[in-house]
């Protein structure tokens, strides 16, 4: 089971002392079964040693339960600690553009889902662990009193798993079909939360959304699940009902045949009702453990794809704070589109970037701006072509460094609510400055390095994604479309103070801009039309250095 071998891979010596302590749980578990066994066949005219025993017996039996459960609860708990650690390490380290070809609903089902059926079954585990180990001491007991009785009782035992495991593989089928709806479910519910003002705005829109999308889907997944969980107590069932007719054939079928000797006979009977109970809880608990497989399966199955996609490169011990030059050779990148006949090439190309200077991208809706914002910013590698920084191409090695030459504000920005990564107690002054510059002084306190609210205008989030940007210090600036959101009188401090002051201090400023009122204020202007750039003759105040 890949279960128990995640936690053998986490600690061999912990699984060994949690394995051994289970087989003692076992055995003191039948020495309980027989020593009950015992005081009937003397007709309640027990000793007192037998008294001592099931006392000793008793307390060791659940002293050792306690501690086998501590054993793999401790286990499983690190289990899950390292592998959520490592999965986000992974996705982090994964290139976007593989990321996003990944498609992110299904990282999430991932992270979540998955994860925390794990989670289930792997706190399952040692109640499982147990009840199998009490099933293993009973089934010893058993063969010490008649080796014929217990072949007869696996036999049941086998054919009653046979049917659980036919049954078990369409319930697994059906896991996979919830599974892939449940990617469908994710996406719906993104929807659900970002389209939230469009779906209250228009009610036939919502309702159309509500019933053809949310609901149906979960329509199918609880159809599914109805399913597999119908399956699963119909395999458990019959597992039972084969017990209970074993139990039947020794209480009405054997005594009459003089085969068996009548205390063997009893001391059965017990034992087996005995192992009813674990045998019960091991057949309920094997449903969840499937389903934590498969999860398992599937959070694997990322991990290793993630794994092989991910960047290779040394992390730099510091970011470098000055460069001469960035120059991108005949860089091309093409988004390819499995359902759609046409797809988007960006290049080839050509340009380059030196520190002090003010570069406007400009260009219609969709013409490649972002995505060779992208590609400048080492977050897309090159298809073709060559990124060189100082005249030394960028390789997988070299990657990560090259990537921390830019500090950057997309359009689709995250602003996290803490200044992470960036010294807080000695960037406190600046902070203050920066805010008051941004008029922000009066909506935002950063304190310890929290953000006392990002519960703003987007404007005014915008503006907090500069801050962090300014506190970063880079010597690259990238800000995509960042004017959009802000006021008249705010554009004409970002264009006409913040950014010639950025260039001021020798910092290389990129804009990606659609305010052709400050197009004069670029050093250079460069117009990308359908993935093609060119230098825009005739712009105001243009340079002719097109790269
Ligand atoms: N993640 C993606 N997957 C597939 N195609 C994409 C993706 N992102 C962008 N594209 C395609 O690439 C083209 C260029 O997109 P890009 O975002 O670079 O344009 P843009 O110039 O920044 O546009 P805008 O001014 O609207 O922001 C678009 O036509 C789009 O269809």
């Amino acid at each position: 089971m890949k279960l128990i071998l995640l936690l053998l891979r986490a600690s061999t010596g912990l699984t060994a002392l949690a394995t051994l302590c289970g087989l003692l749980t076992g055995a003191f578990s039948a020495g309980m079964v027989a020593l009950v066994n015992h005081a009937l066949a003397s007709r309640f005219q027990a000793g007192a040693s037998t008294v001592l025993g099931f006392i000793v017996l008793g307390v060791l039996m659940l002293g050792m339960r306690y501690v086998t459960q501590v054993l793999i609860n401790r286990l499983s708990g690190e289990v899950l600690f390292e592998m959520r650690v490592q999965l986000c390490r992974q996705i982090v380290a994964v290139p976007l553009r593989r990321l996003e070809e990944h498609g992110i609903p299904r990282v999430l089902v991932t992270l979540t889902e998955d994860l925390f059926v794990i989670t289930t079954a792997l706190g399952l585990l040692p109640r499982f662990f147990v009840q199998v180990a009490m099933v293993l001491g009973c089934l010893a007991y058993l063969g010490r009193l008649s080796w014929p009785l217990l072949l007869g009782l696996l036999l049941f035992i086998g054919v009653g798993t046979l049917a659980f495991r036919l049954l078990s593989v369409v319930a697994l089928k059906n896991i996979q079909s919830i599974r892939e709806l449940q990617d469908t479910l994710f996406k719906q519910l993104r929807s659900l939360t970002e389209g939230i003002k469009e779906l209250k705005l228009h009610l036939e829109r919502r309702q159309a959304f509500l019933q053809e999308e949310v609901e149906s889907t979960s329509r199918l997944v609880r159809d599914h699940q109805l399913r597999m969980g119908n399956l699963f107590a119909a395999s458990a069932s019959w597992t039972m009902l084969l017990f209970f007719s074993f139990i039947g054939v020794l209480l009405f079928v054997l005594p009459g045949q003089g085969l068996v000797e009548p205390e063997v006979l009893m001391g059965y009977c017990v034992a087996t009702l005995y192992l009813q109970q674990p045998l019960q809880a091991v057949v309920e608990t094997v449903p969840m453990l499937i389903r934590g497989e498969h999860s398992l399966k599937q959070v694997q199955a990322l991990g290793v794809s993630l794994k092989a996609a991910a960047e290779t490169g040394a992390l730099p011990l510091a970011p470098r704070t000055s460069f001469s030059r960035v120059e991108l050779r005949g860089v091309t990148h093409t988004y390819r589109r499995e359902q759609e006949d046409g797809c988007f090439t960006l290049g080839p190309i050509d340009l380059s970037l030196q520190p002090g200077e003010l570069l406007f991208l400009v260009g219609g809706n969709g013409s490649g701006k972002t995505t060779l914002a992208k590609l400048l910013t080492g977050l897309y590698q090159p298809e073709s072509g060559q990124v060189l920084l100082d005249g030394e191409p960028i390789t997988a090695g070299t990657q990560e460094l090259y990537r921390q030459l830019f500090s950057a504000v997309f359009s689709d920005f995250h602003l996290f609510e803490r200044l992470l990564g960036l010294c807080s107690e000695q960037l406190a002054p600046q902070v203050e400055g920066y805010l008051a510059r941004l008029q922000l002084e009066r909506k935002v306190r950063v304190e310890g390095g929290v953000l006392s609210t990002t519960e703003l205008s987007q404007g005014q989030r915008k503006r907090l994604a500069l801050l962090t940007a300014y506190l970063e210090d880079r010597p690259i600036y990238l800000f995509d479309e960042w004017a959009a959101d802000q006021d008249p009188s705010f554009k004409e401090v970002f264009y006409m103070e913040l950014l010639p002051e950025l260039k001021r201090r020798g910092k290389s400023v990129v804009v990606i801009s659609h305010d052709d009122r400050y197009f004069h204020v670029a050093d250079r202007l460069l117009r990308l039309d359908s993935g093609r750039l060119s230098s825009a003759p005739g712009e105001p105040a243009m340079h002719q250095r097109a790269s």
